[in-house]
């Protein structure tokens, strides 16, 4: 078995347009949403280790490594094939966290896929999306590494090709919950299924912005600042926004300005994840 494995990206995710379709009777509610992914990424070493445990280093702050994601998706794994390997991982976190941009399930995706690798499981591509899906919803999207249109709660994909724009993605020094977002009372819930969303752009729009930016200041005035540079939306249940630019200069002309209450990037889109092409390397 070989001992190390680095250099493992987990991308960030965009949702392109968030729609509502409905409610389902345990409670969570049904979606249509584009997901691509971006080149800004968190990376990931990993060191096998002879006996079966699992450290994670450094921690992220406000999350104990047993919460972590990372830490709970080598655990399912390591359970799920009776491993007795275990694996020191090292992170390397730059995206920002609770905002709508998938970190998390992209570390636990990425750990799946790499030790999957280190650990010589041979678990086929449907398996580990299958496992992912019960550390999070959005975790099979990074597993499978494609830009799709997502259906469901957000697991039945089909990808797509479509535009790789620019991005800025600006990130308001807020965290928004999930949870109160969807218990919203106004919140649209009845937005059509459409055929072939991805064709249509001029359809696209997220559900959940109207109860972010009545609850959560930070994200309003983010949103008026970049929508006077690019068309610009919000990324799943936010606060993360994203404005979108033909070219990388005219990106970076905006990022220049950002005031300096926020945190900003400028990324490339990708119908490819990064951790695909990682995967194709030893
Ligand atoms: C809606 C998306 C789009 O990408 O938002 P972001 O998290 O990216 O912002 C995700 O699918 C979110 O997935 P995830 O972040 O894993 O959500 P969970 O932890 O499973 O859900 C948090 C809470 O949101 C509500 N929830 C979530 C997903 C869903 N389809 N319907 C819901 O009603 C539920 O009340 C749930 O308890
Ligand atoms: N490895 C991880 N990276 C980021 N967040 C994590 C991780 N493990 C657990 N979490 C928890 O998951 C929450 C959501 O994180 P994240 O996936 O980055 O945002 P979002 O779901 O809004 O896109 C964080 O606030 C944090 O408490």
């Amino acid at each position: 078995m070989p001992t190390s494995s680095r250099n493992w990206p987990a991308p960030a995710k965009l949702n392109l347009f968030l729609h509502i379709n409905g409610r389902r009777q345990d409670g969570y509610h049904e979606l249509q949403s584009l997901f691509q992914f971006v080149d800004h990424c968190d990376q990931l070493h990993f060191r096998a280790r002879r006996d079966d445990g699992i450290t994670l280093s450094p921690a992220i702050d406000g999350v104990a490594n047993d919460d972590n994601l990372i830490v709970r998706a080598a655990r399912l794994l390591q359970r799920h094939c009776d491993c007795p390997f275990g694996a020191d991982i090292e992170l390397e976190k730059v995206l920002p966290m609770g905002g709508g941009l998938g970190g998390g399930s992209s570390n636990a995706a990425t750990t799946l896929v790499a030790l999957n690798r280190l650990w010589q499981l041979n678990l086929s591509e449907d398996e580990l999306a299958e496992l992912g899906l019960s550390l999070g919803a959005d975790v099979p999207v990074f597993v499978r590494g494609l830009a799709a249109v997502a259906d469901g709660v957000g697991e039945i994909l089909r990808p797509v090709e479509i535009d790789q724009p620019w991005y800025l993605v600006v990130a308001p020094n807020v965290a928004v919950s999930t949870a109160e977002i969807f218990q919203a009372p106004e919140l649209t819930r009845n937005s059509p299924k459409l055929a072939q969303p991805e064709l249509r752009p001029s359809q696209w729009h997220n559900d959940c912005v109207g109860a972010v930016i009545q609850r959560y200041g930070q994200v309003a005035n983010a949103l008026g600042w970049l929508i006077q540079y690019a068309p610009s939306q919000m990324t799943g249940t936010g606060s993360c926004i994203f404005g979108t630019f033909s070219s990388q200069e005219e990106a970076l002309v905006a990022l220049a300005d950002l005031p300096d209450e926020w945190r900003g990037f400028v990324a490339r889109g990708c119908n490819r994840s990064p951790l695909l092409d990682r995967a194709l390397q030893p």
